[in-house]
């Protein structure tokens, strides 16, 4: 982020603003986030996707060991700007880990589709999503993990979001249907300098419990730090 804005209306170091509203502070930070992430170079993209993706499939390696028995994974079919190689799905689903990719229904909690192939349709708002049955929004309630998409994610883990509330929906949703004790990680995934001091954040933003970026690996954000 730039680090200083003088009185303007800008975010400043906090990703507050004095004059705007949270809505008007979260629209201006995601703007500066998706510029930084359309700029970054093919080779620094590709080599934090394969750094993500790695960083996964070890996390579900040893949630699987610890359970002694196959997990589930809420993951999600990357945007070619976020920082996750694609080839985690397959590789996780080699593992033997059952893996469910979101789908879009209006402004309701996200579907989920067990991913089995590469093969994609393309769904609401032109987002590409898996081919397959829908299992409904309460098969989040049956994962091991979540991988959330994220801009930015800050220490107290608040997250922000491409501006849909899908992803909070989502998780409010998790607290209620759940059914895996303990419960699931909630993971957002993002670049290194993603992982801000604070963003700005309202009573429906349902926080995350870890991070993973690709030189930081996984560490806990908020109250599991
Ligand atoms: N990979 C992924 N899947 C997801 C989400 C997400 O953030 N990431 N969503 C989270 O709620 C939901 C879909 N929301 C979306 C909102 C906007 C765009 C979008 O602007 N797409 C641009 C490409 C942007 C980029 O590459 O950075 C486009 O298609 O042109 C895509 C998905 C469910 N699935
Ligand atoms: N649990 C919820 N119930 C109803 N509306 C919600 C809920 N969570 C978020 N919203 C609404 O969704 C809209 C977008 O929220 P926000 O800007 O926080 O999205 P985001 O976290 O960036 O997106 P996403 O969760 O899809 O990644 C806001 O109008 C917000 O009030």
């Amino acid at each position: 982020m730039t680090p200083d804005r003088p009185n303007g209306d800008g975010p400043d170091r906090t990703g507050q603003s004095a004059t705007s509203s949270v809505p008007d502070a979260k629209a201006a930070l995601r703007r500066e986030l998706l510029d930084r992430r359309r700029s970054r170079p093919d080779a620094e993209r590709q080599a934090a996707r394969e750094a993500v993706g790695g960083h996964v499939t070890a996390l579900a390696d040893t949630l699987t060991v610890a359970r002694n028995a196959a997990i589930t994974v809420a993951a999600f079919l990357p945007l070619p700007t976020e920082p996750l190689d694609p080839v985690a799905l397959p590789a996780l689903a080699a593992r033997g880990v059952r893996v469910l990719v979101p789908a879009v229904t209006g402004a309701s909690p996200l579907d989920w589709v067990q991913y089995r192939s590469a093969a994609t349709t393309v769904g609401e708002h032109g987002i590409e999503e898996p081919a397959g049955p829908r299992l409904g929004p309460d098969a989040i309630g049956t994962v091991h993990l979540v991988l959330v998409p994220a801009l930015a994610v800050d220490r107290t883990g608040h997250r922000l979001g491409r501006g849909g509330g899908h992803y909070d929906r989502t998780l409010a949703l998790l607290d209620t249907v759940g059914t895996i004790s303990p419960p699931p990680p909630l993971l957002a995934v993002v670049f290194d300098d993603e992982v801000l001091d604070a963003l700005p954040a309202d009573p429906l933003d349902h926080p995350v419990t870890h991070v993973v970026t690709p030189r930081g690996g996984v560490r806990a954000v908020g109250s599991a730090s």
